[in-house]
């Protein structure tokens, strides 16, 4: 994904308002279908600095998406209070979503898909094409506005998946496990590109995910969560720019992901009803 040229600089500056995300006694429980409340998020206080990095991991059902969906302004809290800078989350293109099935419409172009994020603003067609054109080429997809999602491969709808969610130049980027659908070589190219848009935008990002590798790669801090709670706030010290493979060969990376490794096979074991948290946690697992 490289950056072109012929995007003006100045749109990548405009692009770098971050504003972080503040999370002060967040709780949220769910009516389940016997009419008993399940409590998904606990008393979750967390502070994301503007531009920041965090990537979320736990077990599967500690409440990681609904964290996601309570910063997008979808959820209301039951108590407490979240802001986006000073403001409450509003949903629209300040907060950019990606998901894991990147949920695209289908009769739609790529750059219908893409430019459909900023169809509530007044923008004339030449501008829109304009924005609609720099995004695709931020992403590498710059000879593909005319082609339909069907005609993409997986790696390529999540790159659509993504430009939607950053035409909007949002201050704020929520990804729910972005790459899980993606093979294993899609994803760590994936992770690299992120990585290179991430450094150029420099949106707040919070990123949920299974894998201890990427939630290490990314991040500048990894938020562990069991039953609801935030448990651990770890710091990655990595180098930036960061890049797959400089990455793992560091000394740091391998202490991170061991303890990291050994916290959440304790969160696990100490849940016997907790379904196994997903193949990518399998896959580093054999992979280290
Ligand atoms: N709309 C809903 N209605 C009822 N219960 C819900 C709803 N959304 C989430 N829950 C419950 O809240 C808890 C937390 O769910 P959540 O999806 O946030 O977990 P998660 O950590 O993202 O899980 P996973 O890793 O499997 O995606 C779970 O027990 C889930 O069943």
């Amino acid at each position: 994904m490289s950056h072109s040229p012929s995007v003006p600089d100045a749109i990548h500056r405009s692009t770098s308002r971050g504003r972080g995300i503040r999370f002060s006694g967040v709780s949220k429980a769910f009516t389940v279908g016997n009419g008993a409340r399940t409590s998904a998020v606990r008393e979750v206080d967390l502070e994301i600095a503007e531009r920041q990095f965090v990537a979320l991991i736990g077990p599967s059902g500690c409440g990681k998406s609904t964290l996601l969906r309570l910063a997008d302004g979808l959820l209301e809290p039951d108590t407490g209070r979240i802001e986006i800078g000073d403001a409450p989350p509003r949903p629209g293109p300040a907060i950019g979503m990606v998901f894991q099935n990147f949920r695209l419409i289908p009769w739609r172009s790529v750059a219908g898909n893409v430019g459909f994020a900023l169809e509530g603003q007044s923008l004339d067609r030449t501008e829109l094409n304009h924005r609609v054109q720099a995004q695709l080429e931020q992403v590498g997809l710059a000879g593909w506005a005319g082609h339909y999602p069907a005609q993409l491969s997986g790696g390529m709808r999540q790159r659509v998946a993504l430009a939607r969610a950053l035409i909007g130049r949002p201050s704020v980027l929520l990804m729910d496990e972005p790459f899980a659908s993606l093979d294993a070589q899609t994803r760590e190219l994936m992770q690299d590109d992120l990585l290179a848009l991430w450094e150029r935008q420099h949106p707040t990002v919070l990123f949920v995910t299974h894998s201890v590798d990427e939630a290490l790669l990314l991040a500048d801090r990894v938020i562990v969560m069991g039953g609801g709670a935030v448990l651990e706030d770890l710091r990655v010290d990595l180098p930036r720019p960061r890049r797959s493979t400089d990455a793992r060969r560091a000394t740091e990376y391998g202490r991170l992901r061991e303890h990291l490794w050994s916290r959440i096979r304790d969160l696990v074991l100490a849940d016997p009803t907790s379904a196994f948290f997903g193949r990518h946690v399998q896959a580093d697992r054999e992979r280290g």
